[in-house]
């Protein structure tokens, strides 16, 4: 047995491959490898949700007994050969899927059970093909690497452990197939909604502007200031105008909880005439000036 991996599409394995792929328990072929697999080997889709519904027959996960094993459907492999054939190789290693998917912990676990399975079942084919001196190779992708989200590393170490133990190693090789990096559809397109979103929590942080700016950035380089300028958040509504000081100082004056208290003592402000009026007592310069408006002061020791 060897292990290669190399680029290319899995469903052009050749006939007599058996091709490898992972999926639910559910019966449910949707997306991925899986619905491409549907999409060119009908049969092997019809055989696997038939399985699927007479184990769990309303699908409402009380019997997942096809969880952890691997189903195996000899089908015709092209309309254009006919008597040709292929076999289609489903680990059911989740038995949900979408957002219902098991954890990666779980699927792996899954995995060494599902594996078991094709190795324990590899036999028979390989003895029906051994009439044609064939030794079927199995085209596999990285399974559990794109919907299921397990990291493809882990995957292929349960493989390596389980289909290449010590004496009991397959003789089939075993072909690793991922697609070319430009056929990977790119990430879904943010929403408007998610990208204020980021746009705003962007601006709130505070930026630092001693960063330099990358020596390959171009003049569409956007600084922090720049997206600032067009953020809707409240620190940034009006970067670059006068207006937000003018408002924070006013808010600053409406904010305070406690009017401010001047200190005033008694008399203190008023002023001169009042205070005569009042029979306050004449300042210094008064007294020594002798007069008050046209009043005559004693001052202390004239006679
Ligand atoms: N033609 C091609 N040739 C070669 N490699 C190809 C390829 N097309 C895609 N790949 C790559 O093959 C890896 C596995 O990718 P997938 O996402 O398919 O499989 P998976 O094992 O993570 O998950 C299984 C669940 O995905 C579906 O989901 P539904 O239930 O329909 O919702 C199923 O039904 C299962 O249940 C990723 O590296 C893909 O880039």
């Amino acid at each position: 047995m060897s292990i290669i991996e190399e680029e290319g599409d899995v469903t052009d394995a050749p006939v007599n491959s058996i091709i490898l792929h992972a999926c639910n328990a559910k019966g449910v072929w949707g997306s991925g490898v899986a619905k491409q697999l549907r999409k060119k080997f009908p049969e092997a889709f019809e055989d696997y949700a038939k399985k699927c519904k007479e184990l769990d027959p309303n699908f409402d996960a009380r019997r997942p007994s096809l969880v952890g094993t691997c189903i195996i459907k000899e089908v015709e492999y092209s309309k254009l050969q006919p008597g040709s054939r292929i076999h289609i190789g489903s680990l059911m290693t989740s038995l949900d899927y979408g957002k219902r998917v098991d954890s990666p912990k779980t699927i792996l676990k899954n995995t060494r059970k599902a594996l078991k399975s094709l190795k324990d079942q590899i036999p028979k084919i390989n003895a029906d093909n051994a009439k044609n001196g064939i030794t079927p190779e199995i085209w596999a992708v990285r399974f559990n690497g794109g919907l299921f989200k397990v990291p493809w590393e882990e995957t292929r170490a349960i493989l390596e452990q389980v289909l290449g133990e010590g004496g009991e190693r397959l003789e089939n090789n075993i072909r690793i197939i991922y697609p070319p990096e430009n056929a990977v559809k790119k990430p879904r397109k943010q929403s408007r909604k998610e990208n204020q979103r980021l746009d705003t929590n962007y601006n709130l942080a505070t930026p630092d502007f001693n960063d330099p700016i990358p020596a390959d950035s171009d003049s569409t380089f956007t600084t922090p200031v720049d997206s600032r300028s067009t953020s809707t958040s409240p620190e940034t509504r009006y970067a670059g105008s006068l207006r937000p000081l003018k408002r924070k100082m006013a808010s600053n004056k409406t904010l305070r909880s406690t009017p401010r208290k001047r200190m005033v003592r008694p008399g203190r402000n008023k002023k001169p005439k009042d205070r005569e009026r009042q029979g306050g007592s004449p300042s210094k310069i008064q007294v020594e000036q002798g007069i008050i408006q046209g009043k005559r002061v004693v001052s202390q020791g004239s006679p």
